[in-house]
């Protein structure tokens, strides 16, 4: 039954990111239509669309402090409501203002999705985690359906309006789905890695924490900086045909879902995150100066399907993840913060690479080497930290464990004295020193006194040894006495 209920939880908030995949592009693949319908040049239909970053820099940081008071799954109505209220808004929108308004509530509805989802699937416990990173898969799903469907429609004339409706169609039912699901605990913390940090001082956690926090803003810009400059530098600068720079995004694409795929595999195994942090930003980073300067289409089309699996295949969501598990306290909150970070890169990235295009394409490109080198430094610091932090863990458990032998070795030595002791009685009484029945007793009492169960197997065999060790002392002190 547990079971079940999970499953249709994860199902729902999946088809919902399904749902945010179409979201994100469904704008700027009908903006032709949506001029029309507007009766607006396509350079304000663009500036609709920017109007979807301002709602998620807004809502983030308020929705994700929020969504730590408030719970979960109100936070995942709410994000599925104002989408609903943007698929339908948008069809009877009476100007662009109107319009712009619906798309700061694009906005506001991933921003409260994030809040509520991200946290959920860590409090969901086990190898969850490497849930949120599927989280991605369902998006470039959506990603990849919709400029289908929205070519199948406009080949049979058909109205564009139908893929808005599909998607509020879909969220509907989804409300229905999610309604009798019960959520997990909030702010469960996933009880080893809690610990794991626990040990981590606080200024170490907080460098961590800014690290990762700009990690947000690293991670997001070189994907979007990629995906914005790709075809224009393959065109322009590499002098590829059209249809080969724009096969390279498509590279990009399929490398990005199988990254995830790959990813989710690696992260069930019980891989860190840190390590995986660094093998991927490292091998994006590589992709990426092969791309900048080759001139070969095959090593620029196979480089561009790794930097797809390694930069856009989750490597934002195994970022939050390890964040999260950092502070367990305020899930929402970190949610909120480390997607600002991304916000704040998909508004600046554009106006960056556009300030730089004026020099030449290629430098807009390149710039993304300069932003994965960043992103690399900021993960070569965090994995650094955490593993030093675990390094004087084990450190200062050897300390406490040498400590305890301390004792252990006062004690023993107390205990052979009183065994010689009851050797003399035995030897003036001519008793023999092997006692089995007292060796029993022994026994028993270690069983009893023992703390944990599953320890006394272990106690047993110790004392075991201890007490034929007791014996050969007695047999050794005898013969020395006569
Ligand atoms: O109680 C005794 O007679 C002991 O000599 C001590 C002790 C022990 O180590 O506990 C050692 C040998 C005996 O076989 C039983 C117990």
């Amino acid at each position: 039954m547990m079971v079940q209920r999970q499953t249709r939880l994860k199902l729902s908030l999946y088809l919902n990111y399904f749902v945010h995949g179409i979201g994100l592009i469904i704008l700027a693949q009908n903006m032709q239509a949506l001029g029309k319908l507007w009766q607006e040049p396509l350079a304000t239909v663009s500036y609709v669309i920017s109007g979807v970053g301002i709602g998620r820099l807004i809502a983030y940081l308020i929705l994700g402090s929020l969504a730590d008071r408030y719970g979960r799954k109100n936070f995942i109505y709410f994000g599925m409501l104002c989408y609903l209220l943007f698929f339908g808004g948008i069809l009877i929108a009476p100007n662009i203002q109107f319009a712009y308004g619906l798309a700061i509530l694009a906005g506001v509805a991933n921003s409260a999705l994030d809040a509520g989802t991200y946290p959920t699937f860590v409090e969901l416990g086990g190898s969850n985690g490497a849930s949120n990173i599927l989280i991605k898969a369902f998006m470039s799903l959506g990603e990849f359906i919709l400029p289908l469907l929205v070519a199948l429609l406009e080949n049979h004339h058909l109205w564009f309006g139908w893929t808005f409706i599909l998607a509020a169609v879909i969220l509907l039912l989804n409300f229905g789905i999610l309604r009798p699901v019960k959520f997990p605990i909030k702010n469960k913390a996933v009880a080893g890695k809690r610990q794991f940090f626990g040990h981590l001082p606080a200024w170490r956690r907080w460098l961590v924490a800014g690290c990762l926090t700009c990690y947000g803003y690293t991670s997001m810009a070189l994907m979007i900086l990629y995906t914005q400059w790709i075809s224009l530098f393959a065109l322009k600068t590499l002098h590829f045909s059209n249809w080969q720079a724009h096969f390279l995004l498509s590279l990009y694409s399929i490398g990005s879902i199988s990254g995830v795929i790959i990813l989710f595999w690696l992260l069930s195994r019980q891989i860190s995150e840190s390590k995986l942090l660094l093998i991927l930003n490292g091998l994006s980073l590589i992709s990426l100066l092969l791309i900048s300067w080759s001139t070969q289409l095959f090593i620029t089309a196979a480089a561009s399907l790794i930097f797809g699996m390694t930069a856009a295949g989750g490597i934002m969501q195994t970022g939050l993840n390890l964040f999260l598990k950092l502070f367990p306290e305020r899930k929402g909150l970190i949610t909120g913060i480390f997607f600002t970070g991304g916000s704040l890169a998909s508004f600046s990235i554009p106006l960056i690479t556009g300030w730089l295009s004026k020099i030449s394409v290629a430098a807009a490109l390149r710039f993304d080497i300069l932003i994965g080198i960043c992103g690399l430094i900021l993960v070569i610091i965090i994995k650094a930290v955490l593993d030093s932090a675990a390094a004087t863990d084990l450190v200062q458990i050897r300390k406490k464990i040498s400590r305890l032998d301390h004792w252990i070795i006062i004690l023993l030595n107390r205990r052979f004295q009183a065994v010689k002791m009851a050797g003399e009685i035995k030897t003036a009484q001519q008793q023999q020193i092997r006692d089995s029945k007292r060796e029993n007793q022994v026994l028993k009492q270690v069983a009893q006194q023992s703390a944990d169960q599953q320890l006394t197997p272990y106690l047993q065999a110790i004392y075991q040894q201890i007490m034929k060790n007791s014996r050969d002392y007695e047999a050794n002190s005898e013969r020395k006495d006569n």
